[in-house]
């Protein structure tokens, strides 16, 4: 390519969101050259079966079945297929070649990015990813850039839009949780397969990204503990809601002693003062604290074909004006080496709902295994009691994430428990 040349662009994978990038490309196509100072080319689209229906805007002559032919003839590859293989080999040939890469791919990103940046810093191209965490909703690019001078020390949001859906819908119609999933799946919000969204995958992947941008560190996803949503019951939602909360699956990264970092993703308990509360449906926030900038929140919709691709195309334009002006787009960055700390050095509040006999001298029992493990009680509720048995909602003070899990196990041996029925983290206070 030329200065004045067209900028020869490759996609991979034209479902949800690639139908929509390959819209915006064809519709926007003279406002993006203007804005890139030069004609973006769609020199292919790269599919799996050719002759499937397709959506009109797709110009069925561009659809090949042989993707690694595809990347060759690429100045810039839109990756957006998904999956781990054949697309991590995909993309280094087309790195090995030459070419700039822009993808969504949050598992594949989460799983090897290294390998990925590695590739692309040698070769002296770009890796953008903004599509890949919190869709439409800039963040990469101000954890990579606009933060990069500041010293980040928690990042806490709402990164999967499915799950975010089902438990406001929980929330606001007193569902359970198979019922508001199977909504969610007519709606088109989650995939057939909900797997990755519901068991938290998504959102851990997510959460190893953000987390390796913000803290200029490697984490990986397996680095991240991971809880999802099925253990949410409506009862859970119900009892949040008595006492000002409402329960969210977050993801959250935050610095551990002097070189730790813990990332965790998990259901919580936000309270309904927190602007994290109010995100409803399938939107994304995402609360960044640094040092100096102090509170940041990015606020918007983190899934669906439109939104996701707007990202891409931000990041196509900058790599293609890259290539038409010069200059090239950060590498990784990943000198602080914090290293990734279990989750039972996670310091913070929980609600545990904890089924006891209903009679004199039980609370201060129970009481007692808390002050044992070091865990100090901020308050105890009673719920739900009718002379037999009743549940006390004990909200503690911050503690460690291990010591709350012996007080929990020795909770569970006392005779006068019944059950431990839930354990929740409260965050965002
Ligand atoms: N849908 C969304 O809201 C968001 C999606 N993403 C990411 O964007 C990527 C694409 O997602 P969707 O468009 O929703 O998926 P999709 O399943 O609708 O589309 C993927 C497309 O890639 C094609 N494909 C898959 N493997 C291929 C291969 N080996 N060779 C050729 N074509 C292949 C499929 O046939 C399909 O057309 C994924 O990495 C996803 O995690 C990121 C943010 C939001
Ligand atoms: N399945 C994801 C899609 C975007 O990454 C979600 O529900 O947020
Ligand atoms: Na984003």
């Amino acid at each position: 390519m030329t200065a004045s040349g067209p900028v020869r662009v490759a996609l991979l994978g034209c479902g949800v969101v690639g139908t929509e990038v390959a819209r915006l490309l064809l519709t926007d196509g003279a406002e993006l050259a203007a804005r890139v100072g030069a004609p973006l080319e769609l020199v292919g689209i790269a599919v799996r079966d050719v002759t499937a229906p397709r959506d009109p805007v797709v110009d069925r002559a561009l659809l090949t079945d042989d993707a690694s032919a595809l990347v060759r003839r690429a100045d810039v590859v839109v990756e957006v297929m998904g999956g781990i293989e054949p697309t991590r080999s995909l993309l280094l040939e087309a790195i090995a070649s030459g070419a700039s890469v822009v993808t969504a791919n949050k598992a594949l990103l989460g799983q090897d990015g290294p390998t990925l940046y590695a590739a692309a810093d040698e070769a002296g191209v770009d890796l953008y990813l903004e599509a890949a965490v919190a869709g439409a909703i800039p963040l990469v690019r101000p954890l990579r850039e606009s933060l990069v001078g500041d010293r980040v020390t928690r990042v806490l949001g709402i990164v999967n839009g499915t799950t975010n859906y089902v438990l406001d819908q929980m929330a606001t119609h007193g569902l359970e949780l198979q019922d508001a999933l199977a909504q969610a799946q007519e709606l088109g919000y989650a995939e057939a397969d909900p797997t990755a969204d519901v068991e938290g995958h998504d959102a851990a992947a997510k959460a190893a990204i953000v987390a390796s941008l913000a803290f200029h560190t490697r984490v990986s996803v397996d680095d991240v503990h991971c809880v999802g949503i099925m253990g949410v019951t409506a009862d859970d939602v119900a009892l949040a809601a008595e006492t000002g909360h409402v329960v969210k699956l977050l993801a959250i990264a935050e610095r551990a002693g002097a070189d730790g970092v813990v990332v965790r993703v998990h259901p919580a308990l936000v309270s309904l003062g927190h602007p994290l509360a109010s995100v409803r449906g399938a939107y994304n926030a995402v609360f960044v604290e640094a040092e100096a900038a102090g509170e940041l929140m990015f606020y918007g919709r983190g899934a669906g074909g439109a939104p996701t691709a707007s990202a891409v195309l931000g990041d196509l334009v900058t790599v293609a004006r890259h290539r038409v002006l010069g200059g090239k787009g950060p590498v990784e960055s990943r000198h602080a080496d914090l290293r990734p700390r279990p989750v039972g050095e996670a310091v913070t509040r929980y609600q545990v709902q904890v089924r006891v006999d209903d009679r004199p001298g039980v609370l201060a029992q129970a009481a007692r295994v808390f002050a044992d493990h070091d865990v100090s009680i901020e308050t105890v509720r009673q719920a739900r009691a009718d002379g037999e048995q009743a549940d006390l909602l004990v909200v503690t003070h911050a503690a460690p994430d291990a010591a709350l899990a012996s007080t929990v196990a020795a909770l569970a041996d006392l005779p006068v428990v019944r059950a431990v029925v839930s354990v929740l983290r409260v965050e965002g206070a």
